[in-house]
C-alpha cells in the first residue's frame, strides 16, 4: 500500500502537466532571451566616410576616415581607414604652375575612389586644408596662393565626392584640431578624462597646445581657444611658430651662417664629410629669410658638415628671441605661453626624427639622450650613409640638425625640463589613426562631437542580454519552486513492503 502511495508521488513529478508546464517554461525563457538578443543587435553595419587632405608645406596626404553610421554624433568611433601619401612637394611649391598642384592629387583620388564604396561616394565629404606652406606662399604673393587654390578645387570638384572647399587653416586651427584628435582618439574627450597636450612640428610651422590650470585666456586672449565637448568646457593654450617648422628653422639656421656672404660654410649640425653646393637665391627664397640675404653674395655656397651638437644647439639657440617678454611668462619670440602642463603627445617630424635616432623613450634621461644625440652627430657622413642604405638622402643628412632643433625647441623654447621632459610620449598614430590636424578638422565639421554628453542606454548591449538571461532564469527557478505542491516528498523514505 504504502510502495504504491509512493509510486503514485513519484509519478506525479513525471505527469504529462509537469511536463509541459516545464518544456513551456523553457521555450519561454528561450524566446525571452533570443528576442532580447536579436532585437539589441546592431543591425549589418553601415558605414560613413569622410575624406581629408593635408596639404601640408612639404608634401599633401590623404586621409579616409569611417564610421558606423548610425553612431553620428556619439562617442569615439572615428577610424581612419586609409591614407595615402601624395608624390611630390606640398602644392605651395607649384606655384609658378598651379594646374600641376591639381593634377599631383590624382593618384591618391583614384585610390580614394577604390577604398569608399560606390553608393556612398556622393555623400561622402571632401575638405582641403592647407598650413603652413600655402601660409608662407600667401603672405609672399597672395595671388599666387589663390591660383593654387583654384586649381586644386578645380580637380578636386571633378571627384565623385561631396567637395566641401579648399582653403588655409590658421595656426591656431591647426593647433587646436591636433589637440582634439589626440584626445578624441584616446577617448579623453568623451570621458571627460584629464587632457593630453599636442605638440605638433611641421615643415614650416610648429604648434603647441595645452590645458593648464593657470591659463584662462585673458593674459593672451589671441592664445586661448575654448570648446564644450561631451558637457565640458574647455580653455585650451594653443600658439603656432609660423617659420618654426623644421624646414625654414634649417634656413634660419642657415642664413645666419651665411650672413657674410661667403662662398664656403661650415656647419656644426650636418656631419663631418657631408659636402653640397647649394644656392643663395633658394636658400633665401621665403619670406622667413628673404629680407636677411646678404648682399654681394656670390650664386653659390659650399655647404660642409663638422658635426659637433653642442654648437650645433648654440647655432640652433639663436633662431629664438628671449628678450622683450611683456607677459607674465613666455616661450620665445614675446609669445606668451604657461608652464607646460600634463602629458604630451609629440607627433608629425617630432616623431620622424626622435623615431630615426631611436630616441622615442623619454624614460630615458636627458642628459643621456644628449651625448646619444653627441655621438650621433660626430659620425662622419660615410658611416652614416653606409649604416642607412636605404633612407632617403636629404632626410639623412639632416636628423642631427634636427634632433637638435627638437630638443632645443622643447627645452630652451617650451621650457620643459629634465623631469617634464618624461612626460611627453612620441607618437605616430593612436589606435590605428595619424595624430595631427586632420580627423579634429573633420570631426569639427561634420558636428560629429556633441557639445552635451549623448544619453547612453542604462545598460550596454551584453549588460542588458545578461540582465535579461539572469531574470529569466530566476523566474523559472522561482516558477519550478512554486510547483512545489507537485513535488514528491523527500521526508518519507519510500519503504518497500
Ligand atoms: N621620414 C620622414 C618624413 C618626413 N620628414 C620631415 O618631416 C617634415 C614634414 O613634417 P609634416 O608634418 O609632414 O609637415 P608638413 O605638413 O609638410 O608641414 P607644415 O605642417 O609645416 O605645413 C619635413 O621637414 C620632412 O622633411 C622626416 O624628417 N622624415
Amino acid at each position: 500500500m504504502s510502495a504504491q502511495r509512493e509510486m503514485k508521488e513519484k509519478n506525479l513529478w513525471h505527469t504529462p502537466v509537469t511536463i509541459i508546464i516545464t518544456v513551456i517554461g523553457v521555450i519561454a525563457i528561450v524566446a525571452l532571451v533570443t528576442v532580447a538578443v536579436l532585437q539589441n543587435k546592431p543591425l549589418h553595419q553601415k558605414y560613413k566616410y569622410g575624406i581629408v587632405l593635408d596639404a601640408g608645406s612639404s608634401h599633401t596626404a590623404l586621409y579616409i576616415y569611417e564610421w558606423p553610421a548610425e553612431k553620428d554624433n556619439n562617442t569615439g568611433r572615428v577610424e581612419q581607414t586609409h591614407s595615402c601619401k601624395v608624390k611630390g612637394p606640398g602644392i605651395s611649391s607649384y606655384a609658378s604652375d598651379p594646374v600641376k598642384a591639381g593634377e599631383s592629387l590624382s593618384e591618391c583620388m583614384q585610390e580614394a575612389q577604390l577604398k569608399v564604396p560606390k553608393d556612398r561616394h556622393q555623400e561622402t565629404p571632401l575638405y582641403l586644408g592647407a598650413t603652413a606652406g600655402m601660409r608662407l606662399l600667401n603672405i609672399e604673393n597672395s595671388s599666387a596662393s589663390d591660383r593654387v587654390f583654384q586649381a586644386v578645387g578645380e580637380a578636386l570638384q571633378k571627384s565623385p565626392f561631396s567637395f566641401q572647399g579648399a582653403r588655409i587653416l590658421s595656426g591656431q586651427e591647426e593647433g587646436a584640431f591636433g589637440w582634439v584628435t589626440v584626445n578624441y582618439l584616446d577617448d579623453r574627450l568623451s570621458q571627460g578624462l584629464e587632457t593630453t597636450g599636442a605638440l605638433d612640428l611641421g615643415g614650416a610651422s610648429t604648434q603647441i597646445s595645452f590645458i593648464s590650470d593657470s591659463f584662462d585666456g585673458s593674459e593672451s586672449p589671441a592664445n586661448s581657444v575654448t570648446f564644450r565637448l561631451y558637457g565640458n568646457d574647455y580653455n585650451l593654450y594653443t600658439h603656432s611658430f609660423l617659420c618654426y617648422g623644421k624646414d625654414q628653422v634649417l634656413r634660419l639656421v642657415l642664413a645666419h651662417l651665411t650672413q657674410s656672404g661667403l662662398g664656403n660654410v661650415a656647419d656644426p649640425c650636418f656631419h663631418s664629410g657631408y659636402m653640397e653646393t647649394k644656392n643663395y637665391s633658394v636658400l633665401y627664397d621665403s619670406p622667413c629669410v628673404s629680407d636677411r640675404k646678404p648682399s654681394g653674395a656670390p650664386a653659390t655656397f659650399t655647404h660642409s658638415g663638422r658635426g659637433d651638437f653642442l654648437q650645433c644647439q648654440e647655432m640652433v639657440k639663436k633662431v629664438f628671441n628671449f628678450t622683450n617678454c611683456k607677459y607674465s611668462q613666455c616661450s620665445f619670440n614675446g609669445v606668451f605661453q604657461p608652464l607646460v602642463q600634463g602629458p604630451f603627445g609629440a607627433f608629425s617630424a617630432y616623431y620622424f626624427v626622435m623615431n630615426f635616432l631611436n630616441l622615442t623613450d623619454t624614460s630615458i634621461p636627458l642628459e643621456v639622450v644628449k651625448e646619444k644625440l653627441t655621438r650621433y652627430c660626430a659620425t662622419p657622413w660615410n658611416e652614416i650613409q653606409q649604416q642607412h642604405p636605404k633612407v632617403k638622402v636629404k632626410y639623412l643628412a639632416e636628423y642631427c640638425f634636427s634632433g637638435t632643433y627638437i630638443l632645443t625647441l622643447l627645452t630652451e623654447g617650451y621650457n620643459f625640463t629634465s623631469e617634464s621632459y618624461s612626460d611627453i610620449k612620441f607618437i605616430k598614430k593612436i589606435k590605428g589613426s595619424d595624430a595631427g590636424w586632420t580627423l579634429g578638422y573633420m570631426l569639427n565639421l561634420t558636428n560629429m562631437i556633441p557639445a552635451e554628453a549623448p544619453d547612453t542606454p542604462l545598460l550596454p548591449h551584453a549588460g542588458y542580454v545578461s540582465f535579461v538571461t539572469v531574470i529569466a532564469l530566476l523566474l523559472f527557478v522561482l516558477f519550478i519552486v512554486s510547483l512545489r505542491p507537485l513535488w514528491p516528498s523527500c521526508s518519507k523514505q519510500p519503504q518497500i513492503v
